[in-house]
């Protein structure tokens, strides 16, 4: 039985995980942390983390940037293994995570589907065929109103993924408003758009001459993050320290 807060239990994604924790018997939600809280859950519900007295083997975020530093604070003064999944976060905190983790097991993934982490592997092997080529690289991610960042944490990892075996010249171009050049063949574009309640779509395009290649994964409901959280947070208990990801879980 693996014993989990809930940080950020009253948004979309932690309800979501409490209703799927409700019915699985190898995980409990023992508490959750929210500001705002109308009394619905079953368990304890605190404002802020640092004022979290309950005893966990494991803590799922998905709560917004903002709330990342003191989840660092309470991480390593209680050494609770945490699976961050927020996105939007800056390079200072990326930083801090991994430091943390040389202390502590953290897994951070900016995806919990087990779609876009099968496709990082997929799209490694895509661009060392197609850059080598001179196909130009392009993301476009889609997204519901609500969201606050942009671009995606997936479509940073997915871009993250094919620059690993890229050369180094590659970079990432977010805006053409204020271009008037043609494009660099080293960019990797990548474009957000939002609107009603998308809940994520992730597009990858190779585009060559006279052919194109499009790798899309689109998730239909919030549920494949959440599924995917639930195993992240069961594969983490007990743990020892060391920055984990989703292909540690799947593998
Ligand atoms: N890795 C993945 O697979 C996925 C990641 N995400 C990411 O997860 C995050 C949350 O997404 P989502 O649930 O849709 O967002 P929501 O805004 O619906 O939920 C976030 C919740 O966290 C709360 N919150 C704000 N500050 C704190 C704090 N200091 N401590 C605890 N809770 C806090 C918010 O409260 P309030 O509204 O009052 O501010 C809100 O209830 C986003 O960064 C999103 O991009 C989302 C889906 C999948
Ligand atoms: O905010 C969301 O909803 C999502 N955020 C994550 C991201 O920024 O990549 C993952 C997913 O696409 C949904």
């Amino acid at each position: 039985m693996t014993r989990a807060i809930m940080h950020g239990c009253n948004g979309h994604m932690g309800r979501v995980i409490t209703g799927i924790c409700d019915n699985d018997k190898d995980i409990e939600i023992v508490a959750g942390v929210d500001p705002f809280d109308d009394g619905h859950n079953t368990y304890p519900v605190f404002s802020s983390i640092k004022d979290c007295n309950i005893e966990a083997d494991v803590i799922i975020d998905f709560a917004a940037a903002k709330a990342i530093d003191a989840l660092l604070d309470y991480v390593e003064e209680k050494k609770v293994p945490v699976v961050v999944c927020t996105t939007g976060l800056s390079d200072e905190q990326i930083a801090r995570i991994k430091d943390v983790s040389t202390r502590v097991a953290v897994l951070k993934s900016a995806n919990m589907s087990l779609g876009i982490n099968t496709i990082f592997k997929l799209l490694k092997e895509a661009a060392k065929v197609f850059a080598p080529e001179g196909f130009d690289i392009e993301i476009v991610e889609k997204h519901h109103n609500k969201k606050i960042d942009a671009p995606s944490g997936t479509a940073l990892a997915l871009a993250d993924s094919m620059k690993e075996v890229l050369d180094d010249d590659y970079f990432y171009r977010y805006d053409r408003s204020q271009l008037r050049e043609k494009r660099n063949p080293k960019e990797i574009g990548i474009s957000a758009v939002r609107g009603g309640t998308i809940v994520g779509e992730h597009e990858v395009f190779f585009a060559g001459e006279d052919e194109v290649i499009e790798i899309k994964h689109t998730a239909y409901s919030k549920a494949v993050f959440a599924k995917g959280a639930v195993s992240a947070a069961k594969f983490l208990n007990g743990k020892g320290a060391g920055l984990y990801d989703m292909g540690d879980v799947i593998a």
